[in-house]
């Protein structure tokens, strides 16, 4: 199995690249790639770990060597936020580098399980399928944008204000990953309940996190190792659906034929080809459902956006 980092000397691509060294399946191939000059020492000290993955790193302007044979490609290279700014501000910067790299994965890794980190996800992804359509090697189930970082914090969030063990907690989190588009399904968890407060308070709280984050490192970037852990364990997950593993069930942005949007996140089981089949997010209460309506103009306006991009 091979995995590549496109993106991989940054916040997000190191601490990944960490993470996957130490935690990817005996055998497996790391592919490290960034613009940056550094990305040949990165693998080369990660290449110091006692594991059984092989680490290459690339650099320069051209990712091709790092992604022959990529069974996975995970992206995390772009821009991020500092204060004040949106994730939609990063548009302008990010939609052309996802182009650039997606254009490159559909030559050189067509059948490659592609996950896409940078921002505006909702955006971005959208321009990864358009460009994957333009070469001729769209398959809806092998695109995906990583929103596992809002699950995470969901689990996290929820286990602190209620004292659980975060182990035990599972949270869906459906629509995108920006703002009101990340919609956590507090009303599924079992064993737990929240008053209409707790409901409104937390999913603010989850929905703004990315912002919590990202002020409190006060213009040094935004999420990178939270979101290291997150792209790990979704880039885990797919690693094992491809090897046949049942029942590997993540929440992504996905191309999924929701009734909502054309692109919509939620949960999918994943499998040899990518995902295996789109499930239903299930009952979700009036709360919520208010709120994924609300949300719909925002996240097909997002989604608008990408498409017009690459046509
Ligand atoms: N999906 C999510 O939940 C989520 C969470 C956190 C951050 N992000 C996004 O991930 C992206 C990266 O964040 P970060 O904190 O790692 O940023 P960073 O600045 O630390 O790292 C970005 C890396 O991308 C590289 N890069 C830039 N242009 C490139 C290109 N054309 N080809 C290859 N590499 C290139 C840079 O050299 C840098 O090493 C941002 O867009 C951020 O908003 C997404
Ligand atoms: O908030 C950001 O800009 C980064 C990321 O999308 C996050 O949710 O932390």
């Amino acid at each position: 199995m091979k995995v590549a980092v496109l993106g991989a000397a940054g916040g997000i691509g190191q601490a990944l690249a960490l993470l996957l060294k130490t935690q990817l399946p005996a055998g497996s191939k790391l592919s490290l790639y960034d613009i940056a000059p550094v990305t040949p020492g990165v693998a080369v000290d990660l290449s110091h770990i006692p594991t059984a993955v092989e680490v290459k790193g690339f650099a320069g302007e051209d990712p091709t060597p790092a992604l022959e044979g990529a069974d996975v490609v995970l992206i995390s290279a772009g821009v991020a936020r500092k204060p004040g700014m949106d994730r939609s501000d990063l548009f302008n910067i990010n939609a052309g580098i996802v182009r650039n790299l997606v254009e490159k994965c559909a030559a050189t890794c067509p059948k490659a399980l592609i996950g896409i980190i940078t921002n505006p996800v909702n955006t971005t992804v959208a321009i990864a399928a358009e460009v994957l359509k333009a070469a001729g090697v769209y398959d809806k189930n092998r695109l995906f944008g990583v929103t596992t970082l809002d699950v995470i914090r969901s689990e996290t969030f929820v286990a602190e204000a209620k004292g659980l063990n975060v182990a035990d907690v599972k949270v869906n989190v459906i629509g995108g990953h920006s703002g009101v588009t990340i919609l956590p399904l507090l009303s599924q968890i079992e064993g737990v309940s929240f008053s209409d407060e707790e409901v409104a308070a937390l999913t603010t709280r989850i929905q703004n996190a990315g912002t919590e984050v990202v002020e409190a490192k006060a213009g040094g970037g935004s999420a990178t190792l939270s979101m290291g852990q997150a792209a790990c364990r979704f880039g885990l997950s797919l690693v094992r659906g491809l090897q046949g593993e049942a029942n590997v069930v993540e929440c992504a942005y996905v191309d999924g034929g929701s009734e909502h949007a054309d692109f919509f996140a939620q949960p999918v089981l994943l499998g040899k080809k990518g995902i295996e089949q789109v499930l239903a997010y299930g009952e979700v209460s009036e709360f919520e459902a208010n709120a994924r309506d609300a949300m719909l103009d925002t996240l097909k306006a997002d989604i608008t956006l990408g498409v017009d991009f690459v046509k």
